[in-house]
């Protein structure tokens, strides 16, 4: 019985204490005297991460808003425990993510590339390690090679206007979203892995089927999440892995077996593998240390992860807009149709880069639909905000909501109307630089900006070319986001119609 009871009062007080912790540790921005948002309950700022109704981008949307009717132009929150700082002024943005960057390196994840090699991709990569694999990795981007890998975008269309086709034809709604996935699924599938996905073939092809689940976090990954949060240095000691062990044996065999195949066949393509072959040829001339396979491995699945849902979400919700604003899509089809003419029947690289409004309808729903819904920083070194004596201190999380500012009235008056012409070159210029940050900016802005581009803009040619797209029935135009996801994202499918175009 004694023993009960001391187990009893043990706990009582333990749980008295992590109360005074928590309690404690949300006092931080009043102690550091800078407007804050009151923590409501012990998870700070934002909802419960197991039951999540709104979704993280919300939460972080909805401190922005409110900070903004306070006209103040930084704030903090709380994540938990964690002080969580975030700048609204578009100046202090650009010195956080540009001028000076050198004190906010990283997006400050954990991870541990010993028990979870393909967490040590670049993305996650800070300092000397994350810059010399960003010199490395660049040239892959350049607008010579994105060329080279054009065809293969060509290529992957294909089956995807085939399978529009024979839904049109059978009268069958189109699932725009999975068919979209479908087809960057195809794209980085075969760029990044130089492999035939075949997803509309096969809807169940791993590469698909590993796709859908990365973009799920699991119970387990928000348990490692939420202990990260608290323990923020807890990968480097414990064996922590987010990758699901199926996942990371599929992606290093894949790449594994693209390497040893192209090398002993001699096999040459324009592919992200074969930069990475041409990387490692020049290491061993200049005696130099090359990539290991799993430092490749993670590279390439880094650009899956970060390429293909990211593009595919956008072009669902440019479809989606088109579909609700019929004469945008007439005045986009218009000049898509020109571009073919112009071109004999054909698509080039060059004669996608010169459209224009494709750019604008592109950008408005980069605007609207921030598929990265809120960039990061962690501060690597102290940084006194300028004219203030106000120091954000090394460690502090930064959060900065896109969404938040794409949907401010004060940038975009109107915000949730869906309006091309706001990125007109005179309506453009009226906005101040960073309130357009679908890609993030300074050293640390997307490298796959003009890939991602790329593939939307044939994705959406091939498609408008082709066909006129509708709302199904009851489809409606507001979106519930996928409080779940990590990529901003439609809670379920998006359904349209299809209506065949003839020449
Ligand atoms: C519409 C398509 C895309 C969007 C909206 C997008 C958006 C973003 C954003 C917001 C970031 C974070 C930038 C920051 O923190 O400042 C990022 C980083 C990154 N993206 Fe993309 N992305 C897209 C397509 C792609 C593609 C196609 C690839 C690769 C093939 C890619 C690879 C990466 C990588 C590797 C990083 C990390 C860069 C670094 O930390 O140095 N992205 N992307």
């Amino acid at each position: 019985m004694p023993f009960v009871i001391e187990f009893i009062a043990g706990l009582v007080t333990l749980s008295f204490l992590f109360l005074l912790y928590v309690k404690y540790s949300q006092t931080y921005w009043s102690r550091k005297g800078i407007p804050y948002l009151k923590p409501h309950s012990l998870l700070g700022n934002i909802e419960n991460p197991f039951k999540r109704k709104r979704g993280l981008a919300l939460d972080v949307k909805a401190s922005y808003d409110t900070f903004k009717r306070r006209k103040i132009k930084y704030g903090g929150i709380y994540f938990f425990t964690e002080p969580i700082f975030m700048p609204l002024d578009t100046d202090l943005i650009k010195n956080i993510l540009s001028k000076d960057f050198p004190h906010f390196l990283g997006h400050g994840f954990q991870f541990n590339e010993k028990y979870d090699p393909l967490s040590g991709h670049l993305f996650n990569l800070e300092g000397e390690k994350w810059r010399n694999m960003r010199v490395k990795l660049s040239p892959t981007f350049t607008s010579g090679k994105m060329k080279y890998m054009f065809k293969t975008l060509l290529d992957c269309g294909g089956p995807m206007i085939d399978h529009v086709d024979n839904l049109c034809k059978s009268g069958e709604s189109l699932d725009i979203k999975e068919i979209l996935a479908c087809y960057t699924t195809d794209i980085i599938g075969s760029c990044a892995f130089g492999l035939e996905c075949n997803s509309f073939k096969d809807p169940n092809a791993e590469f698909r089927r590993y796709g859908r689940k990365l973009f799920i976090p699991s119970f387990k990954v928000l348990v490692l999440q939420f202990l990260i949060f608290w323990i923020p240095t807890l990968p480097r000691y414990v064996p922590l892995k987010f990758t699901p062990d199926d996942a990371e044996k599929f992606f290093i065999n894949a790449v594994k077996n693209i390497l040893d195949y192209r090398t002993v066949n001699n096999v040459k393509r324009h592919d992200f593998i074969q930069m990475f072959l041409e990387m490692q040829e020049k290491s061993k001339a200049e005696g130099t240390e090359g990539f290991t396979l799993n430092e490749i491995a993670a590279q390439a699945f880094i650009f899956f992860l970060a390429g293909f849902e990211t593009s595919s979400t956008t072009m669902t919700f440019c479809l989606h807009e088109l579909a609700f604003n019929q004469d945008i899509q007439d005045k986009l089809r218009e000049e898509i149709c020109e571009t073919y003419k112009k071109n004999n029947g054909e698509l080039t690289y060059d004669a996608i880069m010169e459209m224009k409004y494709m750019d604008d309808v592109l950008n408005e729903t980069l605007r609207k639909y921030p598929p990265v819904p809120t960039l990061n920083r962690v501060c690597s070194v102290d940084y006194t905000i300028p004219d203030t004596n106000f120091t954000i201190r090394k460690g502090t999380q930064v959060f900065i909501s896109s969404l938040g500012m794409h949907r401010d009235e004060e940038y975009y008056p109107n915000p949730t109307k869906f309006d091309p012409e706001r990125f007109s070159e005179e309506n453009k210029a009226t906005r101040p630089a960073f309130s357009f940050l679908p890609f993030g900016e300074g050293p640390r802005i997307c490298i796959g900006l003009r890939f991602g581009l790329m593939q939307a803009k044939v994705g959406l040619s091939m498609l408008l070319s082709n066909y006129k797209v509708k709302p199904e029935k009851n489809e409606s135009y507001n979106i519930r986001f996928d409080p779940k996801a990590f990529i901003l994202g439609k809670d379920g499918p998006v359904k349209l119609r299809t209506e065949k175009l003839t020449a």
